[in-house]
């Protein structure tokens, strides 16, 4: 009788999970645990958000574990020490587990690997990590790059997904801790469970990827998949995702929307790889210039973005979104981060942290990435000329103001011409509105032209005093 663990963790799934597939070849019982690791649970990088997501999607893997004749084994405790025990009590001769490529999990799967036999399966990106190469050997930090060499490999082909399996092996007597309940709710927006996941797919191929390639810089994020929790937690296999999405491509109607999402899917990837190869670009800048320098914005100017106090509507709006539901547009968290790192000149790092707390999916790879990229340090880096206006990019992507008035009702009776740069209307407007700018609304944190220029200065100044 071969005892297999199953160790769950960010695999919370069971369709298409390679990990469970390889433990089932050998598993006559299963042990399907989960670790309540309190490094990644109350740690500095913990969100009581994504907590609150991580537990119900517990729950959720629970039941649907039990309707296949199983159930799913938690307890707390340093995975070095839970999984020595589990093995004992069960017997089980192997643990198998989906590789995670971050830092930390690193660590933590080396440490496990010293007490007891784990096997390490990949799932989490369409192909394994550190597989991407150039000639050179070394991977690559530029996304063309990266894609191209991509796609001279094989793409993942729909006969590879693995289905649900109908049925689980037994499980051994084991006690098993409770699912915490969490203080938080999870955010309506998200249903926390694979069934969700695979529903929201669905009507996104159905209704959205046609006309995603015109739609997804929406600021209301109704021109996106908002899958991005359940890749995060893998609810859903990105491998399935990219199937079901890669059929369009022959679809004249569909083709141009799901090759711009399949390239989203790619960005994800790129910076899954970039983090597992180079693990101290989560604290450090890419850009060998940016790493000692002191960022010259205040305490103040941080505190002000982070409540959505900037006068500026489309950064508040988008901040207010954020701390309120744990999620914005991709195109929303663009400007805050160019707004913070380039008007505000505030560390991109500590942006970083706050994305990390906040965001429902929020990942170490995707955010360190984006906040790199928008901050002009990182890989590809947006040239650090490139600063998003937030007066324009409203006008842009919110035509109607419907976005930017659901997030600040103060604003609700201002005229539409002034909405995004309200600190324009005449007082008599103000009054009219119901909006007195620097009292029922923050005047303006700096001056949008001034704040461009200082910020190129102080670009310049960086990269001059290293070459
Ligand atoms: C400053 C900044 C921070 C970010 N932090 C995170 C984060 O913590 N977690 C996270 O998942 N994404 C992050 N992103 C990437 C992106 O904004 C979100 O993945 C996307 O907005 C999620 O919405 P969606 O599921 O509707 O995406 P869609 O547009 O439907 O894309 C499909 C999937 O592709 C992936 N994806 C899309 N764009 C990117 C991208 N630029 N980089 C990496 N993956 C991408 C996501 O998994 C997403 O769910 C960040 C971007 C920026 C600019």
């Amino acid at each position: 009788m071969t005892t297999v663990v199953w160790w769950v963790r960010r695999d919370l799934r069971l369709h298409d999970n390679q990990a469970l597939a390889a433990a089932l070849t050998r598993a006559r019982e299963l042990v399907p645990l989960f670790v309540l690791d309190p490094a990644l649970l109350a740690g500095p990088t913990s969100s009581q958000r994504r907590n609150a997501f991580l537990f119900a999607a517990l729950r959720s893997l629970d039941a649907a574990l039990r309707r296949r004749g199983s159930r799913l084994i938690v307890r707390a405790g340093r995975p070095e020490q839970v999984l020595p025990t589990v093995v004992r009590e069960s017997g089980a001769t192997l643990v198998m587990a989906e590789a995670d490529g971050s830092p930390y999990a690193r660590r933590r799967d080396e440490a496990v690997a010293r007490s007891v036999p784990l096997q390490l399966v990949e799932g989490s990106t369409l192909r394994p990590l550190g597989s991407i190469r150039a000639p050179t050997g070394e991977p690559y930090r530029v996304y063309s790059q990266f894609r191209r060499a991509w796609f001279r490999l094989p793409i993942p082909s729909p006969q590879d997904i693995l289905p649900a399996p109908p049925r689980l092996p037994p499980v051994p007597r084991l006690a098993s801790e409770p699912i915490p309940e969490s203080p938080l709710a999870v955010p309506e927006r998200f249903a926390p469970s694979e069934d969700a996941a695979r529903q929201r797919l669905q009507h996104f191929l159905a209704q959205g990827l046609a006309s995603y390639h015109l739609r997804r810089n929406a600021l209301d994020g109704s021109g996106s998949s908002q899958l991005s929790p359940y890749f995060r937690f893998g609810l859903l296999s990105v491998r399935e995702a990219w199937c079901a999405a890669a059929r369009y491509l022959d679809e004249p109607d569909a083709a141009a929307g799901a090759r711009a999402w399949l390239d989203e899917l790619l960005w994800r990837e790129f910076y899954q790889h970039l983090l597992a190869a180079w693990p101290e670009s989560a604290r450090m800048s890419m850009q060998p210039e940016f790493r000692d320098v002191a960022w010259p914005g205040s305490n103040d100017a941080l505190a002000r973005w982070q409540e959505g106090r900037t006068g500026f509507p489309v950064v508040d709006a988008a901040m207010r979104q954020l701390v309120s539901e744990g999620w914005m547009s991709n195109r929303a968290r663009m400007i805050v981060a160019s707004f913070l790192s380039k008007l505000l000149l505030v560390d991109w790092r500590e942006g970083e942290r706050f994305f990390r707390r906040e965001l429902v999916d929020g990942d170490l790879a995707a955010n360190v990435g984006g906040w790199q990229w928008s901050a002009g340090t990182g890989t590809d880096a947006a040239p650090y000329f490139r600063i998003f206006n937030p007066v324009l990019q409203g006008e842009q992507h919110d035509p109607n103001g419907s976005w930017v008035r659901t997030w600040l009702p103060e604003l609700a009776n201002v005229p539409r011409e002034y909405l995004f740069a309200p600190w324009r209307m005449p007082i008599e407007v103000q009054l009219r509105a119901g909006c007195r700018i620097g009292h029922d609304y923050p005047a303006p944190i700096v001056e949008y032209e001034s704040a461009r220029a200082r910020a190129l200065e102080w670009f310049r100044s960086v990269r001059q005093a290293q070459s």
